[in-house]
């Protein structure tokens, strides 16, 4: 026998062990209602994998089907059923000859638990192992009355079922089931992965293009770097080879300031000298003029005794004799000779000496004539400048004139509060820079800066109330500093021309700083116009430019500039003052020096005037004193040669003679005289030295102020070129980590204006590519790679659901063609069974939808004997019996079942069909193996073995073979 026992413990009312032995083909199970013969079919359900606790007729726990206890008897904890089948004929698809199956579940903890030959498994491979053989919780193997008695009723549909575990397509159906879940599951995968792959593409695009920015950027910035470490390395050497050579300057500046200063100190030393020697001189002059007076004195005494004389030698000649007188004459003529030619000779030199101070005279005159004449020259200009200062001066006490409102502020300053004052005022221009700024202020020049806005409402006030014109007011505290893009900067640096940013060109006060950084921080200051639209270009038009001459380039390209007749405001005014104060001053000092040459010339023309005219003076007098000599010796000479002598005594006149005396005295008088003219002229000439060295020692303190102001700018520039150099030196740092060392090591060969136009282009290309993702390259990978591997992933899911639907497909078909094949094999077996079972007639099963065979319901048409074709549901109870009993053996017929369990599936026959049903029953006997609960003798009657059931009086079923006679009067008792 296929199932060979059944052995139950603790099973629902089978409370003790009990094992039901199959040794025949159709075995009866009997016994009057409620013994527990269903329970036994329930057994072997429940073995094959039931899972509901309905169809087993147990309460809402599976542990319910554990006997449960009786009056007489204590529940148990465990059920456990088994079912042993010989597999000689392999209908398991196992080696086994003989198959044990197994469930037991314990009440403790509700669980079951499945085992195949003793072995624990699980409830798929009991299901698995049972498929395909017939056997199983929903197949044909058991039968029940309610299956007999609801077939008629069920809905075509409902039906199906059966047919199609007939055909054998059930395992089909389940692996399509298997299969369709797998293509859910793969069509929802698909889903989330077209979901992801979705995103991902969306993603792909923007990361792709931030990608190629970013490597743009990176090569970009590494061309830039590998350029401008070389750039800035040529600058850290230009800037060293500048701090070098303003060193040298420095030390050049520094040498020439000490060496002045030790000229000034041996000037100051030859001034103290010659100072001496002037005080010298004076008082040898003023010695000389004693001598010269006791000189004057003597010789006016001799002159005094000498015309006493004369005066004795007139009284002689005319008393005295010839010889006496000749005498005498001879030595008046001698004396008179001495005379005159002593006063010739006097007279000559003296008309020497008259003309070289003539030619000093006319020489100084011309000094004296170029120096006047650049005197005045001066005194012009400085006169130009001096009105220019006036005027500048009055512009400046009234420097709003033409802006009525404010004007009005400036004057009731000190009425309202929080007036700082008016832009123009507040800020002052560097040195030359003043065009500049008034251009980059613009319209702000006259803007009023106030503390807060509420200082600017009140004065708004003020101007409406009193009808006093408008202003605007820049109030501080909404003044925030502007800050340049680094890129701007550093390209405006760069450029040709750079003076700066107008800020820095600007003094104020600390406190208004963030006004000036607001109003001039974003307008660059560029030498010339040409240089102006150059740097404009390079920074594309998006910075306003300002040229020293107050010419602009505004932002976007357009030019402002040419030529304003009364261009002056406060700004310009205030640089225009200082610079003409400044050429004032100088001229001052020209001047002074002009006049101090023009003095010294006049000095020395009068005292050569002196000299002339004394000369002048002495010469007329000593041509009368030599005409009286000359006339007087010619008279004596007369008298004398009247006398009859024809030669003149030549005998030299003796030195103590008196004429001789005066004539030393004389002589003494003009060397002496001489001598205060060479000391005065050395005076002269010595005071003349003091006061050029006097000037000169000015001229070299003003030199060397103008050397101390340039060393104090050469040492302003070289702080500036060391702060670019260590600007640089920290950049090369910073920026690329590199010292200076390093650098200049790995420098390359570049021409440095090209290589800072590269830069610059290179920092304008980086500037356009904006905010750069550096990770995007990295993101841009793995996205691009997830999305490639998800990719893949959806072909191989488009795959495996193309195979599983062609797997379907394929199921489908086979399910059709066994479906078919069984469905009309069924109807051919049903002709038979129905006409055995209703003793003729005819039945037909049709499919409701013969298109959808995989889905249609079933119908039947039925033709009892002598009947006309009617509606299933107006059949009787019996006949509706009958007819699914005919459906049943039909599908016996067409698929052989190795096992059936008819659970008093003929209760509703009457006598006759029941035997009817028995027979035909029997005609399967060898083919396959029935167990039959039943109550029908007629049943009873074909069963090869019988077994009853009985239950006594503490509620457990038990089990005993009996004969036909017994069981039919174990029924019997239950009819009475
Ligand atoms: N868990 C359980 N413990 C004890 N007894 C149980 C349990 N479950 C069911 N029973 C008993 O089993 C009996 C029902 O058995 P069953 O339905 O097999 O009887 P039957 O012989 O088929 O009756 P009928 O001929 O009327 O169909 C009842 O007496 C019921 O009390």
């Amino acid at each position: 026998m296929f199932l060979k026992r059944i052995e139950l413990l603790g099973f629902k009312s089978f409370a003790d062990k009990t094992i039901i032995q199959f040794d025949h083909d159709i075995t009866g199970i009997v016994g009057p209602n409620g013994c527990g013969k269903s329970n036994v079919n329930d057994a072997i359900r429940w073995v094959l994998g039931e899972q509901s606790t309905k169809s087993l007729r147990s309460g809402n726990s599976m542990s319910d089907i554990i006997f449960s206890g009786s009056e007489f008897r204590k529940p148990v904890n465990l059920a456990k059923v088994t079912l042993v089948f010989d597999n000689s004929s392999r209908i398991f698809d196992s080696p086994f000859e003989e198959i044990e199956i197994t469930r037991q579940i314990q009440r403790s903890n509700n669980e079951a638990s499945y085992f195949i030959n003793k072995t624990p498994c699980r409830l798929k491979d009991i299901n698995d192992l049972v498929m395909d053989t017939g056997l199983g919780r929903d197949s044909l193997s058991i039968i029940t009355q309610g299956n007999i008695s609801g077939f008629a009723d069920a809905k075509p549909e409902e039906r199906r079922s059966l047919f199609e575990e007939a055909a054998g397509v059930a395992k089909y159906k389940k692996r399509k089931k298997v299969s369709l879940q797998k293509l859910e599951k793969t069509q929802d995968n698909l889903d989330r992965l077209q979901d992801i792959i979705d995103e991902l593409s969306r993603q792909l695009s923007p990361l792709e293009k931030a990608s190629e920015k970013a490597k743009q950027y990176l090569s970009l910035k590494e061309e830039l770097s590998s350029i401008e470490i070389s750039v800035l390395v040529e600058d850290i050497e230009n800037y060293q080879n500048q701090i070098k050579e303003i060193e040298k300057q420095l030390f050049e500046n520094k040498t020439l300031l000490t060496s002045k200063e030790t000229d000034v100190n041996l000037m100051d030393h030859q001034l103290e000298t010659l100072r001496k020697e002037m005080h010298n001189l004076d008082s040898q002059i003023s010695n000389l003029q004693q001598v010269y007076t006791k000189t004057m004195e003597e010789s006016y005494q001799l002159e005094k005794r000498k015309v006493e004389i004369d005066e004795k030698r007139k009284y002689l000649l005319k008393n005295e004799d010839a010889k006496l007188r000749q005498k005498e004459l001879q030595i008046m003529l001698k004396e008179a000779k001495f005379e005159y030619e002593d006063r010739r000779d006097r007279l000559s030199s003296l008309k020497t000496d008259l003309i070289l101070h003539k030619k000093n005279l006319e020489s100084f005159k011309n000094q004296e004539n170029r120096v006047s004449f650049e005197l005045r020259q001066a005194e012009n200009v400085f006169q130009q400048l001096n009105n220019r200062k006036q005027v500048l001066e009055n512009m400046m006490k009234q420097p709003f004139a033409h802006q009525q409102g404010v004007k009005a502020i400036m004057q009731a300053k000190q009425s309202l509060s929080g007036i700082e004052g008016v832009v123009s005022q507040l800020f002052i221009p560097q040195e030359d820079k003043a065009m500049a700024i008034q251009a980059a202020l613009g319209g702000s020049l006259y803007n009023i800066v106030t503390k807060d806005e509420a200082s600017a409402r009140y004065a708004i006030r003020f101007l409406k109330k009193n009808h006093s014109g408008r202003a605007t007011f820049l109030p501080m505290n909404v003044c925030k500093p502007r800050v340049m893009n680094s890129q701007i900067l550093f390209i405006a640096s760069q450029a040709q021309g750079y003076i700066g940013w107008a800020n820095e060109l600007v003094d104020c006060d600390g406190k208004y700083n963030f006004v000036k950084d607001r109003l001039l921080g974003n307008i660059l200051v560029i030498d010339t116009l040409e240089h102006a639209n150059e740097c404009a270009k390079q920074l594309k038009y998006q910075v306003k430019i300002v040229t020293l001459d107050g010419d602009i380039v505004h932002t976007g390209g357009s030019m402002t500039g040419g030529f304003v007749r009364n261009s002056s405001s406060p700004v310009t005014l205030n640089s225009e003052l200082k610079q003409i104060e400044a050429k004032i001053s100088g001229h001052e000092i020209s001047i002074q020096y002009l006049r101090n040459e023009q003095e010294e010339y006049r000095r020395k023309l009068d005292r050569e005037n002196e000299d002339c005219v004394s000369l002048q003076i002495e010469i007329a007098k000593l041509e009368n004193i030599y005409t009286v000599k000359k006339d007087k010796y010619d008279t004596l000479l007369q008298e004398y040669k009247q006398l009859g002598i024809k030669e003149v005594n030549t005998e030299e006149i003796k030195e103590d003679d008196l004429v001789v005396q005066m004539a030393k005295m004389h002589a003494k008088m003009d060397d002496t005289s001489s001598q205060i003219s060479s000391l005065r002229s050395r005076r002269f000439n010595v005071g003349n030295q003091v006061e050029k060295l006097e000037n000169d020692i000015r001229l070299l303190r003003r030199e060397m102020n103008a050397l101390q102001s340039e060393i104090h700018a050469l040492e302003l520039k070289q702080v500036q070129y060391t702060t670019k150099q260590d600007a640089c030196l920290n950049r090369l740092n910073t920026d690329y980590r590199m010292t200076y060392e390093y650098a200049l090591e790995h420098k390359k060969e570049i021409d440095l204006k090209e290589a800072k136009e590269k830069v610059i282009w290179l920092r304008q290309e980086i500037s356009k590519l904006g905010n750069v993702n550096l990770e995007a390259p990295k993101e841009y990978e793995e996205v691009k790679e997830r999305y490639d591997f998800l990719s893949k992933q959806k072909e191989d899911l488009l795959l495996a659901s193309k195979q599983i639907l062609k797997a379907i497909d394929e199921m489908n078909e086979t399910m059709i063609v066994q479906f078919s094949e069984m469905f009309d094999k069924i109807n051919v077996e049903l002709n038979e069974s129905f006409k055995a079972m209703f003793g003729g007639g005819k039945a037909r099963l049709v499919m409701v939808d013969p298109e959808d065979v995989l889905n249609t319901g079933i119908d039947i048409q039925v033709q009892p004997p002598g009947k006309t074709i009617k509606n299933l549901q107006s059949f009787s109870g019996g006949e509706k019996a009958l007819i699914a009993i005919s459906v049943l053996f039909a599908i016996l017929k067409a698929r052989t079942m190795p096992l059936c369990i008819f659970d008093e599936v003929e209760a509703a026959l009457d006598q006759a069909n029941v035997e009817r049903f028995a027979r035909y029953l029997s005609h399967f006997r060898n083919q396959s193996q029935f167990i039959v609960v039943t109550h029908r003798p007629g049943t009873m009657e074909q069963c090869d073995t019988l077994y009853g059931v009985t239950m006594q009086k503490d509620g457990v079923s038990k089990l005993l073979k009996v004969q036909l006679k017994e069981a039919l009067s174990l029924t019997e008792q239950e009819e009475k």
